[in-house]
């Protein structure tokens, strides 16, 4: 039995949309089928939770749920992306809510957790968590870091500085954010923890979004890629290039081509860490990509700058508007 949170606690928001903090393994593969209730339970059984914390509350705070979805995080839209920002935006405009926590799938937690980071204007934490191993396994993950994820929401520290993503004993800004280990509790590194964060004021689109493709270049990658993203209507291409952002010539010619059509290209690099910038010429270098009409991503790698692209693309953004974004995120 779980103690009542003193009379006029503030309430912590639930929002669980599946992954492997969920999950529960069958014959067929580990997956998603656990609800919030399931998820604080055992949250609350590690002792990381205040004493008289139990399922729909931790300590001083009330816990509201939301069961969202239910999803494997690889297996996500970009519609259910939204949806989860919408939920969370939801849970916000109560005045009561002291902040919000999200259950996500890793493989992917670094775009939603960043999709939600470019629309957070509000000083409450907003706390992304998710675990590595599946919820059944004796040595699961997942209840330390829901302990931890509806700790940091308590934090008062934690107020103002967007949305965070808790694992692993790790407290990361979700912007800047990538998976580091396809199994180990420390899932998430960061390219740097410092990064600006300009926000969309526009409000969360509803109904359809940008089409935004995405690849990775490497020695002997196909310019037909880039054109068969034009063909089918791509709003916008993002190059997760090699090194501080270059390709071969061969690519350069085809995101001229892609440009004049009206298609909006971000360069990126495929490398995790370290600044991508307008270094190297030789007609694939990020300065011939720079010329040829591309926009560099200074410090936001491909998935986060895809999600960037496709939310400022969906608000239709000029050009200008998209240069500024980036350029502001590399401060
Ligand atoms: N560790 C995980 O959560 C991986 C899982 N495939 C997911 O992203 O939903």
């Amino acid at each position: 039995m779980s103690a009542s949170p003193p009379p006029g606690s503030p309430t912590t928001v639930l929002i669980t949309t599946g992954g492997t903090i969920a999950a529960q393994t069958t014959t067929d593969g580990a997956v998603p089928a656990l609800g919030a209730d399931d998820l604080l339970s055992a949250a609350s059984n590690t002792g990381a939770v205040d004493a008289g914390a139990g399922a729909g509350n931790t300590g001083t705070h009330a816990v509201r749920t939301v069961d969202l979805m239910s999803v494997d995080s690889s297996a996500m839209t970009v519609a259910d992306q939204f949806a989860v920002v919408r939920a969370i935006a939801d849970a916000l405009d109560d005045t009561e809510v002291a902040g919000v926590v999200v259950t996500h799938g890793t493989d992917t937690m670094e775009e939603t957790a960043f999709l939600a980071d470019l629309y957070c204007t509000d000083e409450r934490p907003v706390v992304f968590t998710g675990a590595q191993l599946p919820a059944d396994r004796p040595d699961a993950d997942g209840p330390i870091n829901l302990a931890a994820a509806l700790a940091a929401v308590r934090d008062p520290g934690n107020r103002g500085h967007g949305v965070l993503v808790v694992a692993g004993g790790r407290v990361l800004p979700a912007r800047g954010l990538f998976k580091v280990s396809t199994s180990d509790a420390v899932a998430f590194d960061s390219v740097r923890t410092d990064l600006p964060r300009p926000v969309l004021t526009d409000g969360i689109p509803l109904g359809r979004t940008a089409r935004v493709d995405l690849f990775a270049l490497y020695p002997g990658v196909s310019p037909g890629l880039i054109a068969a993203a034009v063909a089918q209507n791509a709003a916008g291409i993002v190059l997760a290039a090699t090194g501080s952002g270059n390709t071969h010539p061969d690519i350069t010619a085809e995101v001229a081509l892609a440009v004049a059509h009206g298609v909006t290209v971000v360069v990126t690099s495929r490398v995790p860490y370290g600044e991508v910038s307008a270094t190297y010429g030789g007609g694939g270098g990020a300065v011939d990509l720079h010329r040829a009409g591309a926009i560099v991503s200074p410090w936001l790698r491909a998935p986060q700058a895809r999600m960037a692209l496709i939310a400022l693309l969906t608000a239709r953004a000029s050009r200008e508007t998209v240069t500024e974004f980036f350029s502001e995120s590399g401060k």
